[in-house]
Order: structure tokens, then sequence, then C-alpha cells
């Protein structure tokens, strides 16, 4: 077999042209546009990137984007103060703090400080909490974007044998939830797994977020499933790629997403549709 390609930047552009005309409509009825707070402390390269892809895809969107660029050296006082401003502000309907925080920041204590109808990432154990009772609100971006990819490749996900490699709060843990709420049998691996390529070789449906380049081997994977990397490395060469081995995966895989061009644009197409959905809250029509 060989996969065909799942094109995550094609189907986030999608995304990114229904926010826009739903931004339009919004202001046609007098109200303005969705805002996002974009908060980014220090000066990781790779942070810097995402933040500015976001930021972009805020422009095409019609979404205002509000930077916030603090120097590594800002005290964890001084960034709870800038987002108790921003929860209270009624022109704001997102905040995201780019992860990762300085280490002497504490991330738990900057995502609950961060009020759940503001908190696009849908990182808040508010939100968390709300998807794992199935009553999901702002949905965790990465797992979200995630699903939609899925939904474009597989008819009916019930019953599916879904296997999550990684456990991570941002991905691999609320990705088994979502998983489950749409009917999956879903299994979670991680660094204590014994015999992962023994689970991934049972996956209908293969999940990678780890962060370790070419950790998941082509010949692990089940003949005809669909496989989505999430991983994005950062080569010595410049270049990037994921936590799957491509070449090998794809010719087994009947769906693979790449990487880049894959899970990357999704996880931003949904960050910017939970803020329309928080700007529709806050700021009904
Ligand atoms: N509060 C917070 N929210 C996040 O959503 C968040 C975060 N922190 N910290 C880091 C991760 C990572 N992340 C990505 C966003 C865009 C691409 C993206 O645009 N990727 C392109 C490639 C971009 C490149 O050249 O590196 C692609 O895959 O095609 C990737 C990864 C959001 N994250």
């Amino acid at each position: 077999m060989s996969a065909s390609i799942i094109d995550g930047k094609a189907i986030s552009n999608n995304i990114l042209s229904n926010i826009k005309q739903k931004v339009i409509l919004r202001q046609e009825k007098g109200k303005r546009p969705p805002a996002l707070a974009v908060i980014l402390v220090g000066d990781d390269p790779a942070s810097a990137i995402y933040v500015k892809n976001k930021r972009r895809a805020c422009e095409t969107t019609g979404i205002t984007s509000v930077s916030h660029d603090l120097p590594a050296s800002t005290s964890q006082e001084a960034l709870l103060n800038l987002i108790s401003k921003l929860n209270d502000d009624p022109n704001i309907d997102g905040i995201l703090v780019q992860m990762p925080v300085p280490q002497h920041i504490e991330s738990e204590t900057i995502i609950e400080h961060i009020h759940p109808d503001k908190d696009v990432d849908g990182f808040h154990p508010y939100n968390v909490g709300r998807l794992a009772l199935r009553i999901p609100t702002l949905r965790p971006c990465t797992p979200y974007g995630v699903m939609t990819l899925l939904n474009t490749t597989t008819d009916n996900l019930k019953g599916k044998h879904a296997v999550i490699v990684g456990a991570s709060n941002i991905v691999g843990r609320p990705m088994g939830l979502e998983l489950l709420l749409a009917g999956c049998t879903v299994t979670t691996t991680h660094r204590f797994t014994k015999d992962l390529p023994g689970f991934v070789g049972e996956a209908d449906i293969l999940i990678v977020a780890v962060g370790k380049p070419h950790l998941v081997k082509g010949e692990w994977v089940k003949e005809g499933a669909t496989v989505i990397d999430v991983g994005i490395n950062r080569l010595e060469n410049g270049g990037l790629c994921g936590d799957v081995v491509f070449e090998t995966a794809a010719q087994r895989a009947a769906w693979i997403t790449p990487v880049p061009g894959g899970v990357g644009p999704m996880t931003i197409a949904t960050l910017l549709e939970n803020t329309l959905v928080a700007a529709n809250r806050h700021n009904p029509l």
C-alpha cells in the first residue's frame, strides 16, 4: 500500500476562510472582530516561529491579535498581573501564553490563572475536565485539530482502535479524551510502556506526540492504518521531521500526515476557531 497524504495545510486554509466569513458576518451586525491576546515570554526561536504563524493567521481571518512580547526575566507575578488585566478586559476574547515559559515561571499556575472562558488553548483544568465529562466547550487545539483531520479520512470512528504514543498534558492526554468521545477504543502508551512496537502494530489510528525524531518505525505500522504525526523536530540542517519515519510508514499506512504541513497548521486553525467561539459567547450576535 502507498498512503494518501492528509493535507493539513489545505484543510486548515478551508477552516480559516470559513472563520473569515463569520468574522465579516459579525462586523455586518455591528460587532467588533474577535480579539486574541498572544503573550510570548523570552526568545525561544521555535516559539517565535509559531507565534508569528499565529499572528499571520489572525490577519488572514480578520481576527485582531494583540501582542505582548516580554523579556525572559519577567517575573511570575508580573505575568499573572498581565493575565488579570486581560481577564477583565471586555475587548479581549482569548488569551494565549505561548509554552514553554522560562524555568522560573510555573506553567500550571499561569494556565489556571487564565479565565476558562478566555482559555482558547483549552489547557485550563476546567476545560479539560469538561472534555473528560463529555461536555466540551473550549477544546485543546492540537487534539481537536487532529479530530478534524480524522473526520476527513474516516466516515465512522466508532470502534476503531486508536493508539496514542505520548501522554503529555497538551496533546496525549486530551487526545485520548477526544478519541473516547468519538467512540474509539483508546490505548495510551508512554515512556514506561513495554513493547511499544506491539501496541503500534495494533492501531487502526495511530497518533504520535512525543517529540523524538523517528521514534516510530514504518515497519511497526499496521497495513491500512491512519497515521497522525504530531511531532515537529528541528534537524541540524535546518529541516523539520516528525516522530514517525515517514517514507516507510507511508508504504504501509492508508493515510498519513506530513511534517510540516500536517497537524501544525491545524493547531492554529483550531485556536482561531476557539477565539471565534469565545467572542460569540462574550459578545453575542
Ligand atoms: N500556549 C500554547 N499554545 C500552543 O498551541 C502551542 C504552544 N503554547 N507551544 C508550542 C506548541 C506548538 N505549536 C505549533 C503551532 C504551529 C505550528 C506550525 O505552524 N507548524 C508548521 C511548520 C512551522 C515551522 O516551520 O516550524 C507545520 O507543521 O507545517 C507548529 C506547532 C503550538 N503550540
